[in-house]
């Protein structure tokens, strides 16, 4: 038997549509989202995505060979030049400063998805960590790409967060999604059940960490 990355999917199939059809999702394409609870995912999701270009860092470190390497300095750059650019970006629009952003305490499921993909990769092989890293990195390109289709979906400037779901489905993005897809194509071909049953349940619970992300943004948790 030979795996893909959409055996992992499969694999976790009810996991992974709560995650990318999420009520946060769904109200943000609907633009029904409170400003609050956006405003508060956007804060954590700073913090989020600090932790997340620390472990692509650390895929470069566990990499073996020019190639890895250059995936792993890929994902790290997608994340540091093109999405907390723009972050940076819609927070200032949103009324939060940086001083504000540099200052902010974590949530808990901040703590939590972000210390569980570390932990993954310190722990783990390289292979561990990048599907650790899958539901991110593979995760919101997809989502755009749902919201796009979904009836509900209301796009420009009907929609106040218009410019989150564009910066997902923009090429950028979306070519850091299929490049990420690609390299897990590679690696999984060669995976034995049993090693396929442990990418799982790494998959399954960085997935179900990213639920409890969502969920943190409805409720305001901190
Ligand atoms: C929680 C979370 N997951 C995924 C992504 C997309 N890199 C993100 N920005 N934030």
């Amino acid at each position: 038997m030979s795996y893909r990355f959409d055996d992992l999917t499969a694999a976790c199939h009810d996991d992974w549509r709560a995650y990318i059809e999420h009520d946060f999702v769904r109200q943000l394409g609907s633009a029904t989202l409170s400003e609050d609870a956006f405003r508060h995912y956007l804060k954590q999701d700073y913090l989020f995505l600090i932790h997340f270009a620390r472990a692509y860092a650390l895929a470069a470190y566990k990499s073996p060979s020019l190639s890895d390497l250059r995936h792993a300095f890929e994902g790290m750059r997608a994340i540091v030049d093109v999405e907390l650019d723009l972050h940076v970006g819609f927070c200032r629009q949103w009324g939060i400063s940086e001083e504000e952003l540099a200052q902010l305490p974590e949530a808990k499921a901040t703590l939590a998805y972000t210390r569980y993909v570390l932990d993954t990769g310190n722990r783990g092989d390289l292979l561990d960590l990048h599907v650790a890293l899958a539901p991110c990195m593979v995760g919101y390109g997809e989502i755009a790409n749902w919201l796009n289709a979904h009836p509900a979906t209301r796009r420009g400037g009907d929609n106040p967060f218009d410019a989150w779901i564009a910066m997902y489905e923009g090429e950028a993005f979306q070519a850091a999604m299929r490049a990420e897809i690609d390299w897990l194509d590679a690696r999984l071909a060669d995976a034995s059940p049993a090693r396929f049953a442990e990418l799982t349940r790494i998959f399954r619970d960085a997935t179900r960490l990213e639920i409890d992300f969502w969920q943190m943004g409805l409720d305001l948790a901190d």
